[in-house]
């Protein structure tokens, strides 16, 4: 079974453990105390010197970046390719989605809120229009279709699944964005592991409070 470094409230951890339940793949998760400086003690910036997580380590083989350990997971243990197909077009689009996901959707949220949430900063009106128009882009890519890269359920829709429902948890108005919320209600239907995700984005909550 592989070790997985994580916290309940990340956004990147769930996205890795609704993978791992997509794939049927058993992750023994060791709690990852980063308010304790756990990530930076020698004996973990052995495994990962980045010190983040998620962390993966299968049978000694060390992983992190989310989306990374999600393709990992479903190209070494998946039994179809459907969550992250060989068609190298197919595949493309999928990839697009998690570059958008990471650089733009989810450090959008990052921009904008951890200031407020971990430094007590005010908000700051531009970095909520770079949210607005990542949206608006995620928007323009769900028109016409049901799934984030075409017509079933791939890594790049569990990966903005964790990340939407962290803008949810943080009050962002995601019912704004027709093709999104209509995404997003369905996503919470078919994603594997979904009820985990939330609780965990209910943990994350807790910043806000
Ligand atoms: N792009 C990375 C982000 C990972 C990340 O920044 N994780 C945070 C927790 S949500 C973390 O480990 N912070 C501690 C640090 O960077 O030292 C991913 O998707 O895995």
């Amino acid at each position: 079974m592989a070790d997985f470094y994580y916290l309940p409230g990340s956004s990147p951890c769930r996205s890795v453990i609704m993978t791992a339940k997509a794939v049927g793949v058993e992750l023994n998760k060791k709690l990852l105390n980063l308010r304790a400086g756990e990530h930076l003690k020698p004996e973990f910036l052995k495994i990962n010197p980045q010190h983040t997580i998620p962390t993966l380590v299968d049978n000694g083989f060390a992983l992190w970046e989310s989306r990374a350990i999600q393709v990992y997971l479903v190209e070494k243990y998946g039994k179809t390719d459907s969550l992250y197909p060989k068609c190298p077009k197919k595949r493309a689009v999928i990839n697009q989605r998690l570059y958008f996901d990471m650089g733009t959707l989810y450090q959008s949220f990052a921009n904008y809120y951890y200031p407020q949430v971990f430094a007590k900063a005010p908000a700051d009106p531009e970095a909520f229009k770079k949210i607005e128009s990542a949206f608006e882009f995620l928007n323009t890519f769900l028109e016409g279709q049901e799934y984030a890269a075409g017509d079933s359920l791939t890594v790049a829709d569990i990966a903005l699944v964790a990340s939407v429902s962290t803008f949810e948890v943080a009050g962002f108005e995601i019912s704004k964005y027709a093709n999104v919320n209509k995404w997003y209600e369905n996503a919470k239907k078919v994603t594997p592991g979904w009820e985990e995700n939330w609780a965990g984005c209910l943990e994350f909550k807790k910043f806000f409070e």
